[in-house]
Protein backbone atom coordinates (compact mmCIF):
# COMPACT_ATOMS: atom_id res chain seq x y z
CA UNK A 1 0.00 0.00 0.00
CA UNK A 2 1.87 3.46 -1.14
CA UNK A 3 0.12 5.95 1.34
CA UNK A 4 1.31 8.84 -0.45
CA UNK A 5 0.52 7.88 -3.52
CA UNK A 6 -3.35 7.50 -1.87
CA UNK A 7 -2.88 11.13 -0.17
CA UNK A 8 -2.22 12.65 -3.56
CA UNK A 9 -5.31 10.81 -4.97
CA UNK A 10 -7.37 11.92 -2.45
CA UNK A 11 -6.24 15.69 -2.99
CA UNK A 12 -6.50 15.63 -6.84
CA UNK A 13 -10.08 14.56 -6.73
CA UNK A 14 -10.60 17.55 -3.88
CA UNK A 15 -9.64 19.90 -6.17
CA UNK A 16 -12.29 18.81 -9.11
CA UNK A 17 -14.67 20.91 -6.27
CA UNK A 18 -12.42 23.77 -6.78
CA UNK A 19 -13.79 26.34 -9.80
CA UNK A 20 -12.24 29.57 -11.15
CA UNK A 21 -13.40 32.66 -9.29
CA UNK A 22 -13.17 30.91 -5.92
CA UNK A 23 -11.34 31.48 -2.34
CA UNK A 24 -9.95 28.94 -1.41
CA UNK A 25 -8.90 27.72 2.80
CA UNK A 26 -5.53 25.53 2.23
CA UNK A 27 -4.87 23.05 5.17
CA UNK A 28 -1.71 22.09 6.31
CA UNK A 29 0.22 18.46 6.04
CA UNK A 30 1.80 15.85 3.53
CA UNK A 31 -1.63 15.57 2.13
CA UNK A 32 -2.53 19.18 1.97
CA UNK A 33 0.88 19.64 0.19
CA UNK A 34 -0.45 17.32 -2.37
CA UNK A 35 -3.20 19.46 -2.94
CA UNK A 36 -1.72 22.76 -3.24
CA UNK A 37 0.52 21.25 -5.52
CA UNK A 38 -2.43 20.24 -8.04
CA UNK A 39 -4.15 23.76 -7.29
CA UNK A 40 -0.49 25.06 -8.38
CA UNK A 41 -0.36 23.28 -11.49
CA UNK A 42 -4.12 24.20 -12.36
CA UNK A 43 -3.24 27.79 -11.50
CA UNK A 44 -0.05 27.86 -13.74
CA UNK A 45 -2.92 26.29 -16.56
CA UNK A 46 -5.21 29.17 -15.98
CA UNK A 47 -7.32 28.55 -12.91
CA UNK A 48 -7.99 31.71 -11.02
CA UNK A 49 -8.41 31.50 -7.49
CA UNK A 50 -7.05 33.20 -4.32
CA UNK A 51 -5.89 30.80 -1.05
CA UNK A 52 -6.18 31.49 2.34
CA UNK A 53 -2.99 29.46 4.13
CA UNK A 54 -3.71 27.72 7.21
CA UNK A 55 0.24 27.67 8.20
CA UNK A 56 2.93 29.83 7.52
CA UNK A 57 4.75 26.45 5.86
CA UNK A 58 1.71 26.18 3.74
CA UNK A 59 1.90 30.06 2.54
CA UNK A 60 5.36 29.61 1.66
CA UNK A 61 4.53 26.05 -0.40
CA UNK A 62 1.41 28.21 -2.05
CA UNK A 63 4.20 30.59 -2.62
CA UNK A 64 6.43 29.25 -4.23
CA UNK A 65 3.73 27.76 -6.60
CA UNK A 66 2.40 31.02 -7.97
CA UNK A 67 -1.07 31.00 -6.22
CA UNK A 68 -2.22 34.02 -5.69
CA UNK A 69 -2.52 34.38 -1.24
CA UNK A 70 -5.27 36.22 0.86
CA UNK A 71 -5.51 36.47 4.47
CA UNK A 72 -8.71 35.49 6.33
CA UNK A 73 -9.41 39.04 7.63
CA UNK A 74 -9.26 40.68 3.92
CA UNK A 75 -11.58 37.85 2.12
CA UNK A 76 -15.65 37.91 2.63
CA UNK A 77 -15.95 34.02 2.43
CA UNK A 78 -14.14 30.90 1.31
CA UNK A 79 -15.14 28.90 -0.66
CA UNK A 80 -13.92 25.60 0.16
CA UNK A 81 -11.49 24.63 2.59
CA UNK A 82 -9.14 21.54 1.92
CA UNK A 83 -7.08 19.70 4.59
CA UNK A 84 -6.00 16.39 5.72
CA UNK A 85 -6.77 14.87 9.58
CA UNK A 86 -4.96 12.30 11.82
CA UNK A 87 -7.90 10.78 12.27
CA UNK A 88 -11.57 10.05 11.19
CA UNK A 89 -14.83 8.02 12.38
CA UNK A 90 -17.61 6.43 10.49
CA UNK A 91 -19.38 9.76 11.77
CA UNK A 92 -17.20 11.89 9.98
CA UNK A 93 -15.49 13.48 13.49
CA UNK A 94 -12.06 14.31 13.13
CA UNK A 95 -8.68 14.24 15.18
CA UNK A 96 -6.76 16.94 13.71
CA UNK A 97 -3.41 18.94 14.80
CA UNK A 98 -0.59 16.65 14.38
CA UNK A 99 1.25 19.08 11.82
CA UNK A 100 0.47 21.57 14.95
CA UNK A 101 -1.71 23.98 12.73
CA UNK A 102 -5.04 22.67 14.33
CA UNK A 103 -5.81 26.22 16.22
CA UNK A 104 -5.13 28.43 12.29
CA UNK A 105 -7.05 25.02 10.69
CA UNK A 106 -10.04 25.04 12.60
CA UNK A 107 -10.71 28.87 12.59
CA UNK A 108 -10.47 28.65 8.40
CA UNK A 109 -13.01 25.76 9.27
CA UNK A 110 -15.65 26.95 10.65
CA UNK A 111 -15.09 29.68 7.95
CA UNK A 112 -15.52 28.07 5.45
CA UNK A 113 -18.68 26.98 3.21
CA UNK A 114 -17.44 23.38 2.29
CA UNK A 115 -14.76 21.48 3.90
CA UNK A 116 -13.19 18.56 2.54
CA UNK A 117 -11.45 16.27 4.37
CA UNK A 118 -8.55 14.28 2.29
CA UNK A 119 -6.59 11.22 3.65
CA UNK A 120 -4.96 8.10 3.32
CA UNK A 121 -6.88 4.75 4.25
CA UNK A 122 -4.96 4.56 7.43
CA UNK A 123 -6.66 7.42 8.99
CA UNK A 124 -10.03 5.62 9.42
CA UNK A 125 -10.62 4.42 12.37
CA UNK A 126 -13.60 3.02 14.29
CA UNK A 127 -13.62 5.08 17.17
CA UNK A 128 -11.30 8.31 17.45
CA UNK A 129 -8.59 8.33 20.01
CA UNK A 130 -5.57 5.89 18.80
CA UNK A 131 -4.13 9.18 17.82
CA UNK A 132 -2.55 11.57 20.62
CA UNK A 133 -5.69 14.38 20.59
CA UNK A 134 -3.54 17.93 20.43
CA UNK A 135 -4.38 20.46 22.35
CA UNK A 136 -3.15 24.15 21.39
CA UNK A 137 -1.91 25.99 24.82
CA UNK A 138 -0.95 29.44 25.62
CA UNK A 139 2.81 29.41 27.29
CA UNK A 140 1.49 31.34 30.51
CA UNK A 141 -0.53 28.61 31.56
CA UNK A 142 0.43 25.21 29.63
CA UNK A 143 2.27 24.31 33.27
CA UNK A 144 -1.13 24.57 34.82
CA UNK A 145 -3.19 23.64 32.23
CA UNK A 146 -0.89 19.88 31.82
CA UNK A 147 -1.45 19.26 35.58
CA UNK A 148 -5.02 19.59 35.59
CA UNK A 149 -5.65 17.60 32.19
CA UNK A 150 -3.16 14.84 34.43
CA UNK A 151 -5.85 14.93 37.13
CA UNK A 152 -8.20 14.34 34.54
CA UNK A 153 -6.05 11.29 33.04
CA UNK A 154 -5.28 12.62 29.91
CA UNK A 155 -1.45 11.67 30.22
CA UNK A 156 -0.89 15.30 28.61
CA UNK A 157 2.74 15.05 26.60
CA UNK A 158 4.08 18.76 25.96
CA UNK A 159 5.07 18.57 22.49
CA UNK A 160 9.01 19.53 21.48
CA UNK A 161 10.84 19.62 18.13
CA UNK A 162 14.30 19.46 18.37
CA UNK A 163 14.61 19.29 22.09
CA UNK A 164 12.46 22.73 22.59
CA UNK A 165 9.25 23.16 23.25
CA UNK A 166 6.98 23.11 19.78
CA UNK A 167 5.79 26.43 19.01
CA UNK A 168 2.29 26.97 17.20
CA UNK A 169 2.57 29.70 14.15
CA UNK A 170 0.64 32.06 16.62
CA UNK A 171 3.24 31.59 19.27
CA UNK A 172 1.52 28.45 21.33
CA UNK A 173 2.48 25.07 22.89
CA UNK A 174 1.14 21.68 22.26
CA UNK A 175 -0.25 19.38 24.68
CA UNK A 176 -0.75 15.76 23.25
CA UNK A 177 -3.36 13.66 24.92
CA UNK A 178 -3.82 10.29 25.44
CA UNK A 179 -7.89 10.16 25.41
CA UNK A 180 -8.33 6.52 24.55
CA UNK A 181 -11.24 5.43 22.74
CA UNK A 182 -13.31 7.94 24.94
CA UNK A 183 -17.31 7.51 24.68
CA UNK A 184 -17.92 10.71 24.93
CA UNK A 185 -16.20 12.98 22.40
CA UNK A 186 -18.37 16.24 22.76
CA UNK A 187 -18.20 15.97 26.30
CA UNK A 188 -14.62 16.12 26.55
CA UNK A 189 -14.38 18.79 24.06
CA UNK A 190 -16.60 20.60 26.45
CA UNK A 191 -14.52 20.06 29.62
CA UNK A 192 -11.29 20.63 27.72
CA UNK A 193 -12.29 24.01 26.48
CA UNK A 194 -13.15 25.12 29.84
CA UNK A 195 -9.78 25.12 31.28
CA UNK A 196 -8.31 28.30 31.23
CA UNK A 197 -5.82 29.01 28.67
CA UNK A 198 -6.80 25.96 26.39
CA UNK A 199 -6.81 28.29 23.04
CA UNK A 200 -8.70 25.08 21.09
CA UNK A 201 -8.51 21.31 20.86
CA UNK A 202 -7.74 18.89 17.08
CA UNK A 203 -11.25 17.66 17.63
CA UNK A 204 -12.86 18.53 14.69
CA UNK A 205 -16.46 17.83 15.36
CA UNK A 206 -19.62 18.07 12.81
CA UNK A 207 -17.04 20.02 10.76
CA UNK A 208 -16.52 17.81 7.52
CA UNK A 209 -19.06 18.20 4.77
CA UNK A 210 -17.02 15.82 2.74
CA UNK A 211 -14.15 13.24 3.45
CA UNK A 212 -11.97 11.86 -0.08
CA UNK A 213 -10.07 8.77 1.48
CA UNK A 214 -7.08 7.60 -1.12
CA UNK A 215 -7.44 3.74 -0.98
CA UNK A 216 -5.07 1.90 -3.09
CA UNK A 217 -5.29 3.14 -6.43
CA UNK A 218 -9.03 5.25 -6.42
CA UNK A 219 -10.86 7.01 -4.21
CA UNK A 220 -14.12 7.00 -1.82
CA UNK A 221 -15.84 9.77 -1.02
CA UNK A 222 -18.36 10.08 2.11
CA UNK A 223 -20.59 13.36 2.50
CA UNK A 224 -22.73 14.24 5.62
O1 LIG B 1 -3.99 18.60 11.15
C1 LIG B 1 -3.00 18.63 10.47
C2 LIG B 1 -1.91 19.61 10.69
O2 LIG B 1 -2.14 20.39 11.83
C3 LIG B 1 -2.83 17.66 9.36
O3 LIG B 1 -3.90 17.78 8.49
C4 LIG B 1 -2.77 16.27 9.94
O4 LIG B 1 -1.74 16.22 10.89
C5 LIG B 1 -2.53 15.24 8.84
O5 LIG B 1 -1.24 15.37 8.36
P1 LIG B 1 -0.71 14.50 7.14
O6 LIG B 1 -1.52 14.87 5.96
O7 LIG B 1 0.75 14.89 7.02
O8 LIG B 1 -0.88 13.05 7.52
Amino acid sequence: MNLDREKQLAAIEAVKYVKSGMTVGLGTGSTAAHMVKELGRLVQNGLKIVGVPSSENTKKLAMELGIPLTTLEKTNAIDVYIDGADEFDPYMQLIKGGGGALLREKILTFNSDLVIIIADSQKEVKRLGDFKLPVETIPFATKKIEQSLQKMGLQPKLRVKNDENFVTDEGNFILDLNIGHISNIQLLETKLKQIPGVVETGLFLDMADIIIIGQGETTITLKK
